[in-house]
């Protein structure tokens, strides 16, 4: 599961060093291909919204699906469109993603007559994309669909790759589709609002980028975290698109998750186990940024990773503010919540680990004690 990655140190340095400097860096636009049955573009750079009618090419409708927080934002988006609109305001974040939620959207489509050539556009951060994907994948069996990505984990992975889910009380995300969206807009710009707490949160999924294939990014990170955390700055602009990059180059071949995709799951075995147990009240990145601890310990404590490239997930995780333990008396709950991932194939839990610095592998089945002492590195 190597590899993955391997061209993007200098990608970047390209891209950068094409006109120079940081005053370019405001006004360039960057386009990530996404590959597969139907490519698109990740779009990166500042005031996007002229961008949004290709993408939304022959809708006679679009829908603009948003939490309260983004309600001035999506009446932008949907001004952009240059279509007739219908607005649905959503519960934010996690209380948005739910079965509920989706028939009032698609009870809404049916109100507006919402037809095949129809849109749906979600503005809003990965909670809001999650739900407006999975509502466009199972209307009329698939229409068309746009994330407009207002936080950092909703433009470095939510947005891009065409996972789409709700959550229910059995498990994160167990209800869903793989439905790759026309296009994703990531506008640089949304980031002045967002809370520095959820900045850092996305950063979980930036760094996990880095543990599994990039780690240009780990180095940026170290180097520079306040400058990570910073909506302004040239240093979070490269972590995002370095990020997107990474998971375009698996997505790109793995669409349905049938292999090589696995490895964006690093720490989210766990981490979806907590956040279940958290009834979705923690944050995504918060629980990630636990459950990649964990998977470090479990590649470490399996003999497979060395000690200072575990140690470096809880030194990077500490830098940028993030959470590194949780609750000492949460196990047995843990072990129930991780064995409807989706990796388990039947009794048989399944992790992504590291076999060293962007080297993901899997590590099946592995025994109750092991499972135990590494949980012990994140209890508290
Ligand atoms: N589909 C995938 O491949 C994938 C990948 C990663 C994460 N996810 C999902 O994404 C979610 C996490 O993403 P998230 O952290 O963006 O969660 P989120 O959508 O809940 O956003 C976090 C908070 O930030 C607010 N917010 C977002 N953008 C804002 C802005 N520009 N200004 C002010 N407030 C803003 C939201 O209203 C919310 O309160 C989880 O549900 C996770 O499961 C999915
Ligand atoms: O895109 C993927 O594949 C990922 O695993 C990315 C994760 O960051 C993301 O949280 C995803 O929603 C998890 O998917 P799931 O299939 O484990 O629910
Ligand atoms: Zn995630």
């Amino acid at each position: 599961m190597s590899g993955v990655g391997a061209h993007l140190a200098d990608r970047w340095l390209r891209a950068t060093t094409a006109g120079g400097g940081t005053d370019r860096l405001s006004v360039v636009v960057t386009r990530i291909p996404v590959a597969g049955d139907r490519p698109y573009d990740v779009i990166v750079g500042r005031g996007l919204d002229d961008e949004l009618p290709r993408l939304i090419e022959g809708a006679a409708r679009v829908a603009v699906l948003y939490p309260p927080t983004l309600r001035e934002r999506a009446a932008a988006v949907a001004e952009a469109a240059r279509a007739k609109t219908v607005l649905i305001e959503v519960p934010d974040a996690e209380r948005g993603k739910t079965v509920e939620v989706a028939a009032h959207c698609w009870d809404e489509l049916g109100a507006a007559g919402f037809t095949r050539t129809d849109v749906v556009v979600g503005v809003g951060g990965g909670a809001t994309t999650d739900l407006a994907g999975y509502v466009a994948a199972a209307w009329l069996r698939g229409v068309r669909w746009v994330p407009v990505s207002t936080s950092v984990a909703g433009m470095v992975d939510a947005a891009v790759g065409g996972k789409t889910a709700v959550n229910i009380g059995a498990g994160k995300n167990l209800v869903g589709a793989f439905h790759p969206p026309a296009g994703v807009l990531c506008d640089l710009d949304a980031l002045d609002t967002l809370p520095a707490e959820d900045i850092a949160a996305g950063l979980a999924e930036v760094v996990k980028g880095g543990f599994i294939a990039d780690p240009r990014i780990l180095e940026l990170v170290e180097a520079d975290p306040k400058a990570a955390l910073d909506p302004r700055s040239d240093v979070l602009r490269e972590l995002i698109e370095r990020k997107i990059q990474v998971k375009a180059d698996v997505v790109g071949v793995d669409l349905r998750e049938s292999g090589l995709r696995e490895i964006l799951n690093y720490g989210h075995t766990l981490g979806h186990a907590i956040e279940r147990r958290e009834k979705y009240t923690w944050k995504h990145g918060h629980a990630v940024a636990v459950g990649m601890i964990f998977a470090a310990e479990l590649g470490r404590l399996s003999g497979r990773l060395d000690e200072d490239t575990a140690a470096r997930h809880r030194r990077i995780l500490e830098l940028l503010g993030l959470p590194t333990s949780y609750d000492k008396d949460a196990w047995t709950d843990l072990e129930a919540g991780m064995r409807v991932d989706k990796k388990t194939r039947a009794a048989t839990l399944r992790f992504v680990v590291l076999d060293g610095l962007a080297k993901p592998g899997i590590l099946a089945g592995p025994d109750d004690d092991l499972l135990r002492r590494a949980y012990a590195a994140v209890a508290r």
